[in-house]
């Protein structure tokens, strides 16, 4: 007995020590070709095994700031075409390169997204975000006139209903308190998604386990993140099979908890999505003259149709009920907590810079007298908001840059060389100082868009991305985002926390410490 469990240790660490030769190979020979060919024109990190994790960490460690070191990185180097950081277990590549930038998201079609929490098959798989190829193509048509100019105007109403109710209970006389507003921006936010898509609240439904759904819905994708990335048995598991079969075999308690989770979640919005359907064969309405107002109808509709020609349909069009699910919990985890530190960041700016927040003010008291007349089409006028909300996105966007990709082989284009082992994401934000606009970069100066835009691209400033992969929700995100601050500011006085540190950690996002930010009073109507 004792000799086979001695040869069963010896078979596991030759095991484990192959794979390690093989990753290790393999980072030392991408080390090489990058050296060779680009020499400091890309520039190399490694630590073993954490990787890019180790250099977040350490960046918030010394500055605050889980993005610091890239930040440096690229000050120090101005013209680095990116940053590539070799671990022997993943190793990435973050494009800095104007051209790079932009030749990679043209070409987004090459690429597919094989990693994200863990299990986010169970959740997000048929949605938008992690879709590719002709399925990402076919929903990313149907769901563009859901995004539409015009149909982003319908949900107006719901939006500033949603946002009227924040806060209802705060009193004049309660005088300036501290208050998560990152809590309270994401109840909202992500109502208004709900809403937007299922055209009612679902605030008071529970899952199976008897947890909100709403909690249940944020709480998984924060605890599947954080999984994916500090589990040292996920992490050798995705080693070996990469990140989604390891999501798929093999589990352990953690992993069996995480998703029985996913599945109830899945299963009560089924529910709510049979029960839709229900309601609509019940009406005896053809679905050809269903006319859509949220998105769960549009859905529906093109559901319903394709169940009555789905012998003559091509079959690349034909999408599984899932996919609708998918699809909203995509929408939830893409949509909810970016918009909401948009908007939180935007205040805690507001009461750094007195002067900003003062002309803002004007802008709102001139274009805004009474919150509930203003309509989609008074937004344009905010031109103010919309450059501080530019400068939000570029001094602290919710991510720094997007999630990697991978694709099967070596891509070429012009001087761009990206090998195929690699995990490939491009920047976000351009940190060099070399234009006029760039100039004091680490300042909050929404001006800064007015100066001399020489040398100035237009991807240099990308929260929502670029290229055909951009954000889809980024009219709505914006649309929301400015009833919120008019609304907001309107009715509440926003003031400095004393002795506040922001201090910035990539959790989800790349999210402060201490979510309470500001000072907030009810002003006297
Ligand atoms: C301030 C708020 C937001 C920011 C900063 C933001 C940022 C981004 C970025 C950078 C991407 C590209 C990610 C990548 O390529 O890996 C993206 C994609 C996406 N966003 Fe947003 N987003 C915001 C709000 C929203 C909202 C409100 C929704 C929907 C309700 C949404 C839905 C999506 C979806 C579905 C994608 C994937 C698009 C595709 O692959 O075709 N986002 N977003």
């Amino acid at each position: 007995m004792i000799k086979y469990i001695v040869y069963l240790v010896a078979l596991i660490l030759t095991l484990l020590s192959l794979i390690i030769l093989r990753q290790a190979y393999k980072s030392l020979r991408l080390c090489l070709i990058y050296r060779k060919k680009y020499g400091n024109d890309v520039k190399i990190l490694f630590y073993p095994i954490l990787g890019i994790g180790y250099f977040m960490n350490q960046s918030f460690e010394k500055h605050d700031n889980s993005y610091e070191w890239m930040k440096r990185i690229v000050r120090e180097n101005p013209n680095v075409k990116a940053i590539l950081i070799l671990s022997g277990l993943f190793d990435i590549i973050i494009l800095q390169d104007e051209k790079w930038v932009k030749n990679f998201s043209q070409d987004h079609i090459l690429y597919y997204k094989n990693d994200g929490n863990f299990g986010y098959t169970f959740a997000f798989e048929k949605g938008l975000f992690y879709s590719s190829f002709g399925d990402w193509k076919r929903q990313r048509i149907f769901l563009n006139s859901s995004f539409h100019f015009e149909s982003l105007k319908s949900y107006v109403p719901i939006i500033k209903e949603q946002t009227k109710k924040l806060l209802a209970n705060l009193k004049e006389e309660d005088g300036f308190v501290k208050l998560n507003i990152f809590q309270e921006l994401q109840k909202i936010t992500s109502e208004i998604i709900t809403i937007s898509y299922f055209g009612k609240s679902l605030v008071n439904v529970k899952c199976k386990s008897g947890i909100e759904l709403y909690k249940e819905n944020n709480d998984i994708i924060q605890d599947s993140y954080i999984y994916r990335f500090t589990s040292p048995y996920f992490i050798l598991k995705a080693c070996i099979f990469g990140a989604k079969k390891a999501s798929m075999i093999y589990h352990n308690q953690a992993e069996k908890k995480l998703i029985a989770r996913m599945k109830d979640i899945f299963e009560t919005y089924e529910k709510i999505i049979d029960e839709e359907l229900e309601k609509i064969k019940m009406s005896k309405i053809d679905p050809m003259d269903i006319q859509p107002k949220t998105m769960i109808e549009l859905y529906l509709k093109e559901y319903l149709i394709q169940q009555q020609n789905r012998a003559t349909m091509n079959p690349n069009d034909i999408f599984e009920k899932k996919e609708i699910i998918h699809q909203f919990l995509t929408f939830y985890f893409a949509g909810s907590e970016t918009t909401s530190h948009l908007v939180a960041m935007t205040f805690y700016e507001l009461t750094k810079n007195q002067q900003i927040y003062d002309k803002l003010m004007k802008e709102i008291n001139e274009n805004a007298k009474d919150f509930d007349k203003v309509e989609h089409s008074d937004l344009s006028k905010f031109q103010y908001l919309d450059i501080v909300f530019k400068e939000t996105g570029r001094l602290h966007n919710a991510i720094a840059f997007t999630s990697p990709r991978v694709t099967d082989q070596d891509y070429i284009k012009e001087d761009m060389y990206l090998n195929k082992d690699l995990l490939v994401c491009h920047r976000l934000t351009q940190y060099s100082q070399q234009c006029e606009v760039l100039k004091d970069s680490d300042e909050y100066i929404p001006e800064r868009y007015s100066r001399n835009t020489k040398g100035f691209s237009s991807f240099d400033v990308i929260p929502f991305s670029t290229g055909p992969r951009n954000c889809i929700g980024q009219h709505l995100a914006l649309i929301k985002s400015k009833f919120l601050v008019i609304y907001f500011l309107k009715n509440f006085e926003l003031k400095e926390l004393p002795g506040y540190k922001l201090r910035t950690m990539q959790k989800l996002s790349n999210h402060p410490i201490d979510e309470e930010i500001v000072l907030i009073k009810r002003k006297k109507q």
